[in-house]
């Protein structure tokens, strides 16, 4: 069959990205992770379907680049918001599923804001934090993320004997630039790579930053392919809620594939 797809990006985080409200994309492995090859096929982080869903302007169903079922991706979500928008589904405010529960959007002229799950529990561990802001995140400090060796150390935190057995996590390195701006780089999951930005892993930065510096809401956030803002309301605990990740996102090209 002949799909038609549309590629997005999100401050350098691509989607391949199909309007699926018909629901006739035939979901396998080994068909995504084709599309998503970078030599092979069209190439991008991951793989997103739109479909409808009662209740709210539509569903989000995101795949990685290894074509398994991620969990929530913030730059994707932020892709989908645009994309959703650009097929006309709302006009500014969106409500969307994904597959960590329901999700708030606003589409304003370049930025996409989205409302983030609610993060309930922080592990702060010797050396690094831990957090699920929708995608489990690993979180250090480091003086330099120039000079940090993301891919080696990613692939060693996320494989290693700790979070290995438990599914593995992303993996991001911060560093702080200035009060309330922070730079990261970020080895992701499913990917097995590092991209050039992590929504879910800027968000959980920023919470981190928050915790060990006492940042107040937004933080201003540097990742290799742009800027992203996170705002927040800390809950006096170890939770935030009213998480909100806002940054641009876009529409690259369009086109056919036969599959
Ligand atoms: N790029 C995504 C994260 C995808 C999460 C994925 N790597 C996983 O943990 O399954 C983001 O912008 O939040």
């Amino acid at each position: 069959m002949n799909l038609s797809f549309f590629k997005y990006q999100g401050t350098g985080n691509d989607f391949v990205m199909v309007d699926d409200r018909q629901e006739s994309f035939p979901i396998d492995k080994a068909l995504i992770a084709h599309l998503c090859h970078r030599r092979f096929g069209i190439g991008a982080d991951g793989l997103i379907l739109i479909r409808k869903a009662e209740g709210y302007d539509f569903r989000m169903v995101y795949f990685n680049s290894d074509g398994g079922e991620g969990s929530m991706c913030g730059n994707g979500g932020r892709c989908a918001v645009r994309f959703a928008h650009d097929l006309g589904l709302f006009a500014e405010e969106a409500t969307f599923i994904a597959v960590d529960g329901p999700h708030q959007a606003a589409v304003r002229g370049d930025i996409i804001h989205l409302n983030m799950s609610p993060v309930t529990e922080v592990t702060q561990a010797v050396g690094y934090d831990f957090m699920n802001t929708g995608s489990p995140h690993y979180v250090a400090y480091v003086d330099s993320v120039a000079n940090t060796e993301v891919v080696t150390l990613g692939k060693a935190i996320r494989y290693g004997e700790e979070f290995g057995p438990l599914g593995g996590t992303n993996v991001n390195f911060i560093e702080l630039k200035a009060p309330n701006h922070l730079a990261i780089r970020t080895y992701e999951r499913g990917v097995e790579d590092e991209t050039y930005s992590c929504g879910t892993g800027v968000t959980a930065g920023a919470l981190s930053a928050h915790l060990h510096h006492g940042w107040a809401s937004p933080i201003a956030v540097d990742t290799l392919g742009g800027k992203l803002e996170v705002a927040f309301e800390a809950n006096g605990g170890e939770g935030f809620q009213n998480i909100c990740l806002s940054g641009p996102a876009q529409r690259v090209f369009e086109g056919q594939v036969e599959i």
